[in-house]
């Protein structure tokens, strides 16, 4: 088995994002490497945020096993990736670099409910993949347009989906949220740990005081 031939228990993110790194640290988990993987998160005609969030999870999984898979030192390490999809209905709701686009966003979640879609996926040291898609229900009070204009120019929407950051000011807008919290901020942890542990990753050692 390949826990026996590397009993040190590594594990890779195969993420860019440091909400990503500092939730796994508040769970006590440090990855030993990093590996951001730059793939193509255009959904497909059609697709279901579900469907987008497993598939883009898997994807970015299957680019960081790729790299390490003929790799003395890392092929037997775990690898996770996230991704998370925020959607109204079946309207996905992209990351975006544009203000337009983001007030667009707010305008539609104002005064509605919608789903956070994060999946996640797990590659164990024998190279089986284990996906998992968390889902949360999140609602926004009535914006008015002068909040959501403040809200664009705080900058805090940028490169995040649904153009909005619930760890930031946006945590004010939300008047209802059902299921994970941490799922929002990109990775959910119930789920993440469940999965590692069930897969023989010592989690047990991991939590930090205090
Ligand atoms: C809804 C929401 C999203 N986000 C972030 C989490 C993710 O970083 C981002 C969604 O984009 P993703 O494509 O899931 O992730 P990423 O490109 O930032 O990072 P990587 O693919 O390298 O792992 O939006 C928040 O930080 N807070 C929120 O409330």
């Amino acid at each position: 088995m390949a826990l026996e031939q590397n009993p040190v228990q590594k594990l890779i993110l195969a993420s860019g994002s440091p909400r990503r790194l500092d939730l796994l640290n508040q769970a006590g988990i440090e990855p030993a490497r990093l590996m951001p993987m730059d793939i193509d998160e255009t959904p497909k005609r059609a697709e279901h945020p579900r469907s987008l969030a497993r598939r883009l999870s898997t994807e970015k999984a299957e680019a960081a096993f790729a790299v390490v898979r003929n790799d003395p030192v890392w092929r037997h390490s775990y690898i996770l990736s996230a991704d998370t999809v925020v959607a109204v209905g079946r309207r996905i709701l992209e990351k975006t670099e544009y203000t337009e686009e983001a007030s667009a966003a707010l305008h539609l979640l104002s005064g509605r409910g919608h789903w956070v879609h994060t999946g996640i996926c797990l590659v164990t040291p024998g190279g089986q993949f284990r996906q998992k898609v968390v889902q949360t229900k999140v609602r926004f009070k009535r914006l008015s347009a002068r909040e959501i204009d403040h809200y664009i120019e705080s900058g805090q929407w940028r490169g995040k989906a649904g153009a909005y950051a619930i760890q930031g000011i946006a945590g004010a807008f939300v008047q209802k949220l059902i299921g994970s919290y941490t799922n929002v901020v990109g990775l959910p942890l119930y789920e993440v740990t469940g999965l590692l542990a069930g897969e023989g990753f010592d989690v047990s050692h991991a939590w930090p005081e205090g």
